[in-house]
């Protein structure tokens, strides 16, 4: 694929990360088979503490969220190893979780509770985040050269500092400026974006949003931000009618930036 030019006026570039700086394998067959495998142990030995009650406290209001808006989580009959109230209510949590991740929901309590999860694989090796080759040598570059990098993604700013604090290049979390979730709003919703330019200082005309997801191209254009849809190795298949309106990137390096040595 050739080089991509990105505007002149571009200070600032926001980097999705599954499918963009990581590979959608990655969070399909790592990260998330690990939070389906150590879900319940997690609750069971965590239950009491602030952290986690915070946790599922977020769930039980999106799960009232989700029953308003009928979008309610299949209820299944309890079965007989449930004795005590605390391991039905940890039942039902895990059956809720497991429900928001077959669907690829991307709310914030789901993420928050992963983003928790996640901590202890991390930190003792067990998981590495993986970034593909690519990223580093451009992210550093586009320091070099002034300008801004910033990442956005559903997964929490936990998970996110977790990712590139612990990959497989190292701790490469100094290379970010800073870092969104979907605590700033959707990444489908262009509002966020709007949200994102206002948090960081500048105009939404001056941020080049990098993603994998066509749905997140067209809201972040709707905000007035320039976007590069990047192709990787087993992400969604484009339409044709995408391929001719959104520039497209294999790889970091093939963006260039105008005016800048
Ligand atoms: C940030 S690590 C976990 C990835 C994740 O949970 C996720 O939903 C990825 O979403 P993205 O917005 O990066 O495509
Ligand atoms: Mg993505």
């Amino acid at each position: 694929m050739a080089s991509v030019s990105i505007p002149a006026c571009t200070s600032t570039l926001l980097l999705d990360i599954e499918g963009t700086t990581t590979p959608i394998t990655f969070v399909k067959d790592i990260l998330f088979p690990y939070i389906r495998e150590h879900l319940e142990d997690y609750l069971s030995s965590h239950w009491e503490e602030d952290e986690c009650k915070q946790d599922v406290h977020l769930l039980k209001k999106q799960i009232e969220e989700d029953m308003k808006q009928n979008r309610a989580c299949p209820v299944h009959a309890v079965d007989q190893t449930v004795h005590t109230d605390e391991e039905k209510a940890i039942r039902e949590v895990v059956e809720n979780v497991l429900w928001q991740m077959a669907a690829d929901r991307k709310s914030t309590a789901l993420k928050q509770l992963q983003g928790h999860m996640w901590r202890s694989a991390y930190s003792s090796g067990r998981i590495k985040g993986e970034v593909y080759q690519d990223v580093i040598p451009s992210v550093k570059t586009w320091r070099e050269q002034g300008l801004r990098v910033y990442i956005y993604s559903s997964g929490s700013v936990e998970a996110q500092k977790l990712l590139f604090g612990y990959s497989v290049e190292g701790d490469v979390l100094d290379l970010f400026d800073g870092h969104f979730d979907t605590g700033v709003g959707a990444k489908v919703d262009c509002k966020s974006y709007e949200r994102i330019a206002e948090r960081i200082g500048c105009q939404p005309e001056e941020i080049t949003f990098l993603t994998d997801v066509t749905r997140e191209a067209k809201a972040a254009e709707e905000a007035g931000v320039n976007v590069v849809v990047v192709v990787r190795p087993g992400n969604m298949e484009l339409t044709d009618e995408e391929r001719a309106h959104y520039n497209l990137i294999t790889s970091f390096s093939q963006l260039q930036l105008m005016g800048r040595a």
